[in-house]
């Protein structure tokens, strides 16, 4: 029998190649056979079953996680799986472990800020995880300022040795992932002392427990900091808390790739510079840019699935109701999301990109591309994130009342998702970083030195400051061109104002912090424009297959003139746009979704999510959404009796009390 596909007309109408979609999304054909060979063996494997999570108790869902981590490892060695492949599980996998700590940050941490000597001791040992590492940089007391971190390492030349020591109650480590109950070794960050001088915060590989016993080691207090934000969700995680008492490690343990401390006890800062000890974080933020666009095209497929299968109102003669994704006001919201994860998607790959490439350069002690990565890091990581928060909630919202319920998928990829807006920098934090960046270069116009890589814009500001958009008709606006220049003009016209209002100030820094709200704009206004430019760009590359470019460059459109609608004020405030001009752009845009509605539910079919992924009644791909719903409400443990329990106790006197009540 013919399986039930309630999307079926949806899927006939659309007008590209779906298979093609398909590897352009995941970057190529095999990057495509890769993905979709893990993600069929992570949905038929039982212990990764997920559909439970939320149901389950703090330590259940820890010792599920355990579970699972250990059946991952198995299955990775056992298929010979490499590191891209291994990466691709432990996405399918889709709980957070203590494994993403020990892969993401410590080995990254020791590969980054360590010596060959220290490689060669530590690297294989982690790799074949003999030992498990975490990430212990942020305190209790402080997390943004990492400058402000109170432990100490302080070193002694009679022992050869460093001791380790938390003075206060805020120096305590507070949130590392992994820490709390797994980890066996940690890369500290703490302040380096050298003959009673503080040389600043440094990296250091301490072992916490005992590799046998699994025991705290003498002087280490160590344990997990408790529940967190919702149900399932980010609870799979052990985050910890963990105080030194004089724990002595030997001085080879300190990360010495960016500064060394001699057996004399001599702090010698090599030519490598010092923000290379925040290199881990640089790398992760980029790893984080493209899981923003895996975590918004869950959330955009579940919401356009079920948008197609829902109707409400508009029956006529008794025909059916009309399918709520016809409704303009479900397209304004839900379209912009699709194209933004196709945005993201381009724009993640092409960071990782950047990233490869200032990799190669550091590890040739070329540092010139550095500050460009940490800014298009910190500022892709920082928009990315926080547009995908908050997509995913108007994901919920755009499924109605089901949206509400824990097996629409949507209350746990939020809950588990928001915190991205927080870890590896604050997002309003980070942005400051891009703002401090962008005044920079500007300061530098001018002065011969040519602005490079994503600012090489501003190297045009002359002609940014005056140049006049021409648009006349809607149709203008899908000219690659005038999109670009009013994206640019704007975003430069921002930088040279915001520098110009800091130059009244008489302390620089003063200034920053009073402008630092127009700042976050600023830098805000370039995160977009870099989107917009790597979207341009993609489509200037050969895509084969029927009406896939033409999608895409709708998609494009779409991600452009929704940021220029939603973003008028500054187009119009900088003069890039008349009002007039941002109307058309308005008209187009309403223009295009309707191009894009044949084609949504191919759209995120190219995703190319199995049903187990997505964890969604309302986005499987079937479509048959009521009789899941139904059949799924009656397997809720409150429906394992008739009767529930606590009746006795609790309903039943207050149910019976109207007697009594009535006597008085
Ligand atoms: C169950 C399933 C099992 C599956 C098993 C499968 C097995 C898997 C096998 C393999 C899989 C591979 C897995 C890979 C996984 C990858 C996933 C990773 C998930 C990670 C989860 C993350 C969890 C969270 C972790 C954390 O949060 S760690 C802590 C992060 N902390 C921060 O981000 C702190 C933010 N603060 C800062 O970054 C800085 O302090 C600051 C805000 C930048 C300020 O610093 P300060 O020194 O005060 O700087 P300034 O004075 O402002 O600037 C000085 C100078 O430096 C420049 N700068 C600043 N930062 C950087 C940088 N990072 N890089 C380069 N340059 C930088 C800045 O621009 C200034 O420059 P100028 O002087 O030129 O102006
Ligand atoms: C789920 C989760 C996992 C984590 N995992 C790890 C881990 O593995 N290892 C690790 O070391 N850490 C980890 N962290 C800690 C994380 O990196 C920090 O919480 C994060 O860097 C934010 O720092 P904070 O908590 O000090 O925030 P704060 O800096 O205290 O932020 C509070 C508020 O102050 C604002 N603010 C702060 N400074 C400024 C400023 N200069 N200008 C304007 N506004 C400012 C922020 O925008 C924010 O609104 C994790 C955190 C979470 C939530």
């Amino acid at each position: 029998m013919e399986a039930l596909d309630y999307h079926a007309e949806e899927r006939r109408k659309a007008e590209f190649n779906l298979d093609e979609m398909k590897i352009v999304w995941a970057g190529s054909r095999r990057n495509y056979e890769l993905s979709d060979r893990v993600a069929r063996l992570v949905a038929s494997d039982p212990v990764f079953r997920k559909d439970n999570r939320t149901m389950l108790t703090r330590k259940d869902l820890f010792k599920d996680t355990l579970r699972k981590a250990a059946h991952a490892w198995k299955r990775i060695i056992d298929l010979r799986l490499s590191e891209e492949e291994a990466n691709m599980l432990r996405s399918y996998v889709d709980q957070p472990a203590f494994t993403d700590l020990h892969w993401g940050m410590f080995i990254p941490a020791i590969k980054g800020q360590g010596t060959s000597e220290q490689h060669e001791k530590w690297l294989p040992m982690a790799y074949k995880m003999q030992i498990i590492g975490c990430y212990a940089q942020t305190e209790l007391g402080h997390g943004s300022n990492v400058q402000g971190l109170e432990t100490t390492a302080t070193f002694d030349p009679q022992t050869d040795e460093f001791d380790l020591h938390s003075p206060t109650l805020t120096s305590s480590k507070w949130w590392p992932g992994g820490l709390g109950k797994v980890s066996t070794h940690a890369v500290v960050y703490a302040r380096l002392i050298t003959g009673g001088q503080d040389h600043g915060v440094h990296g250091f590989i301490v072992q916490l427990r005992g590799l046998d016993d699994h025991l705290p080691l003498p002087g280490i207090t160590v344990g997990d900091i408790g529940m967190k934000f919702g149900s399932g969700a980010y609870n799979s995680m052990d985050n910890g808390l963990l105080r030194f008492d004089h724990v002595r490690i030997p001085r080879n343990q300190m990360l010495m790739r960016v500064s060394q401390v001699t057996r004399e006890g001599k702090f010698v800062q090599s030519d490598v510079p010092r923000q290379l000890v925040y290199g881990t974080m640089v790398y992760v933020r980029q790893t984080i840019v493209s899981d923003a666009s895996c975590a918004l095209a869950r959330a955009v497929c579940i919401a356009t699935r079920y948008s197609a299968v829902r109707r409400q109102f508009g029956s006529q003669n008794g025909g059916p109701e009309i399918q709520v994704i016809d409704y303009k006001t479900q397209q304004s919201r839900l379209f912009p999301l699709l194209a933004s994860a196709y945005a993201f998607r381009f724009v993640g790959e092409w960071l990782k990109w950047l990233y490869t490439d200032v990799t190669q350069r550091l590890q040739a002690n070329d540092f010139s591309t550095l500050p460009e990565a940490h800014a298009c890091t910190a500022g892709l990581k920082s928009m990315t994130t926080s547009v995908t928060a908050d997509a995913i909630e108007e994901c919920r919202k755009l499924c109605g009342g089901h949206g509400y319920l824990s097996n629409s998928g949507l209350p746990e990829l939020f809950a588990v998702y928001i915190p991205t807006c927080t870890y590896e920098g604050d997002n309003v934090v980070l942005l400051l970083q891009v703002a401090r960046f962008l005044m920079k270069t500007v300061s530098q116009l001018g002065s011969g030195k040519k602005p490079v890589g994503t600012t090489a814009y501003m190297g045009r500001a002359e002609h940014l400051m005056q140049c006049r958009c021409e648009v006349e008709m809607a149709q203008d606006w899908l000219k690659p061109s005038t999109i670009l220049e009013a994206f640019e003009a704007r975003a430069v016209r921002m930088s040279i104002a915001c520098a110009k209002s800091l130059g009244k100030f008489s302390n620089p820094e003063d200034g920053f912090a009073e402008l630092s709200p127009d700042l976050v704009e600023v830098a805000i206004a370039h995160c977009q424009l870099i989107v917009v430019s790597k979207f341009l760009e993609k489509l200037q590359q050969d895509i084969p297959g029927k009406g896939v470019k033409r999608q895409l460059e709708i998609l494009c459109n779409v991600y452009a003139l929704h940021l220029l609608h939603k973003h008028l004020g500054d187009f119009v405030a900088t003069g890039c746009i008349t009002p007039n001009q941002g109307a058309l752009a308005n008209e187009q845009l309403r223009l295009l979704y309707a191009q894009v509605r044949p084609n949504a539910i191919a759209l995120v079919d190219a995703f190319n999510y199995t049903d187990h992924y997505l964890g969604s009644i309302l986005g499987c791909y079937d479509g048959n959404v009521y009789q899941k719903l139904y059949q799924e409400a009656w397997k809720d443990p409150l429906n394992d009796t008739v009767v529930p329990d606590g009746y006795l106790e609790y309903l039943r006197p207050i149910l019976k009390q109207h007697i009594r009540t009535a006597r008085l």
